[in-house]
């Protein structure tokens, strides 16, 4: 049995600088990963199928052929070697549509699974050309590092390490469609990253999707004001397109101080304690 940790992705800062004929954006993204996320379980000679478990389940089809996890499968099978389906079972920890790429680490954990279980090398071009196939953020989360992301979000550049901050992970629970805040960005370009070092970079930069991506679900407006006003917090904001917003902190006790300021406060709300993770691990 394989085990692979698929780490969320949070976006430190993310710039849309351009709206592009093939109906993508033209972004400038620091990636950074967590420590928690979605873990997939790969048996090479097992039954062949998808299972899903865990607290987000409920969220997804098993029989989806679309999964992006059977999405990844088909792609290597086809693209790099014709090896048997396997038996996949994904325990789905991180909310569905929301803007921490649940559906995205999946499918790289399922190609670095897969990687593994057939003896390909983990750096292997093709594993990256499926991958960007499969999503934006596919690549990003194959490498599972601090990144610069540029294009649509797969032209990568590996970053200096982060410092290990305490992160916060707060959702509302309502689902938000990437495509949908796309369409709503007010296609005003507002500039580039700075150069310099990433944290301070995420500190000075913005995410454009925020107004979008807080006109339809207005309840960012209140994540994002309650995960700003507690004692310590260096950066607050949106991630992706949302509804997930993050807190970074320097210290774990500041951190525990929010998590329990949002569960008094909104205890309908998805939390999670974690920290910015320099590699994936497995839990
Ligand atoms: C918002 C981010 O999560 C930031 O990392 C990503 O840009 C989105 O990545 P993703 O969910 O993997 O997105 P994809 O599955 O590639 O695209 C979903 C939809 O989002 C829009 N999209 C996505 C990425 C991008 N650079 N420009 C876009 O306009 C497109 O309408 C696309 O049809
Ligand atoms: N394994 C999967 N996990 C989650 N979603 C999946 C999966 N496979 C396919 N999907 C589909 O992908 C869509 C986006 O889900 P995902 O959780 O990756 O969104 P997201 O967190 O907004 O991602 P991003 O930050 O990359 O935009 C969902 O609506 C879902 O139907």
């Amino acid at each position: 049995m394989i085990v692979e940790p698929a780490p969320a992705k949070i976006n430190l800062a993310l710039h849309v600088r351009a709206r592009r004929a093939d109906g993508y954006h033209t972004l400038e993204t620091l990636f950074a990963f967590v420590a928690d996320g979605d873990v997939l379980h790969l048996d090479p000679s097992g039954a062949p199928g998808l299972r899903i478990t865990g607290p987000f389940a409920a969220g997804l089809s098993p029989d989806d052929p679309g999964n992006l996890v059977l999405c990844a499968e088909a792609a290597f099978r086809s693209q790099v070697a014709p090896v048997a389906p396997g038996a996949w079972l994904l325990d789905k920890r991180l909310p569905v549509a929301s803007g921490i790429g649940g559906g995205s680490a999946d499918a790289a954990a399922a190609l670095r699974a897969l990687a593994r279980a057939h003896g390909v090398a983990r750096d292997d071009p093709r594993l990256f050309a499926i991958a960007a196939a499969l999503g934006s953020d596919v690549p990003a989360c194959l490498l599972g590092r601090p990144a610069l992301g540029r294009g649509r979000g797969e032209r990568l550049d590996l970053l200096p390490p982060l410092p290990p901050l305490a992160v916060l992970l707060v959702n509302p629970l309502v689902p938000v469609s990437t495509a949908a805040v796309f369409a709503r960005w007010d296609g005003v370009d507002r500039g580039a990253l700075a150069h310099g070092a990433p944290l301070a970079v995420a500190i000075g930069g913005r995410n454009d999707l925020e107004p979008p991506a807080r006109a339809l679900a207005p309840a960012i407006d209140d994540v994002l004001a309650l995960l700003a006003a507690q004692q310590g917090v260096l950066l607050a904001r949106m991630s992706g397109s949302g509804a997930t917003c993050f807190a970074l902190f320097d210290h774990a006790d500041d951190r525990a101080s929010a998590a329990r300021a949002v569960v008094a406060s909104q205890p309908g709300w998805w939390c999670l304690e974690t920290t910015l993770a320099a590699q994936p691990h497995v839990p």
